[in-house]
């Protein structure tokens, strides 16, 4: 069997790449999405092992130190990396896998993994955006300010991506994955 290509989702804060990542876990359970590591602080409703594993500082600084990382960043006063050797056995056992990680991540999984697929999710608009962030509730305004920041700086990042999908509709983002993941459309 030939070995599947990473995929990899990024695209700024708020644009809904945790929302296609849900809908897939939900429609195509065939797909493999690798769960994160962070510092951050559980919102409402998340699952330890499911949406994250929430770690402390010392014990990210640990698998930082013994290369348990595929790639991580800091983004927005938290870090954030994706465990390595889960995502090598799925690829190695065939399964399409997924890692939604930000720009910094998608950069150094360009340079380890060079195969990867480097998909860019982009909103409708910046306005669109600021509204999803906002209306999403989830952090106070100077995190948001921070995450718009940031938000600035992915988008002008975007032509290094091998592709871009503009998220105005979940359901159409995650047929065009499946297609890219090389699974049949539901
Ligand atoms: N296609 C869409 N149309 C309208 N609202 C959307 C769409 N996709 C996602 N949203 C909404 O936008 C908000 C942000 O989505 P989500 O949390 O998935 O973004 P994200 O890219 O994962 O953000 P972050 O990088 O900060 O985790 C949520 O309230 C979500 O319901
Ligand atoms: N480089 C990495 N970035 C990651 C990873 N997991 C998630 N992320 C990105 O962090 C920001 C913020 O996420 P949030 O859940 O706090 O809103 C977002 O862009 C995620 O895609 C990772 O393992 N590595």
């Amino acid at each position: 069997m030939p070995r599947p290509r990473l995929t990899v989702l990024s695209g700024p804060s708020g644009v809904g790449k945790s929302t296609v990542v849900a809908e897939l876990r939900r429609s195509h359970p065939e797909v493999w999405l690798s769960v994160s590591v962070t510092t951050r602080k559980p919102r409402p409703g998340e699952r330890h092992g499911v949406e994250y594993f929430f770690a402390g500082n010392d014990e990210f600084d640990e698998l930082v130190a013994s290369g348990e990382l595929l790639e991580w960043a800091e983004f927005a006063g938290n870090r954030y990396g994706t465990p390595r050797r889960p995502v090598l056995e799925k690829l190695e056992a065939g399964v399409p896998t997924l890692l939604e990680i930000d720009l910094q991540g998608a950069r150094q999984v360009r340079t380890t993994m060079p195969d990867a697929l480097l998909v860019f999710l982009a909103p409708p608009s910046w306005e669109e955006l600021e509204r999803r962030l906002r209306g999403r509730g989830t952090e106070p305004p100077e995190v948001i300010a921070r995450r718009l920041d940031a938000g600035r700086i992915e988008l002008a990042a975007e032509k290094e991506f091998d592709l871009t999908i503009v998220n105005t509709s979940v359901k159409d983002v995650c047929h065009r994955l499946i297609t890219l993941l090389g699974n049949s459309p539901s």
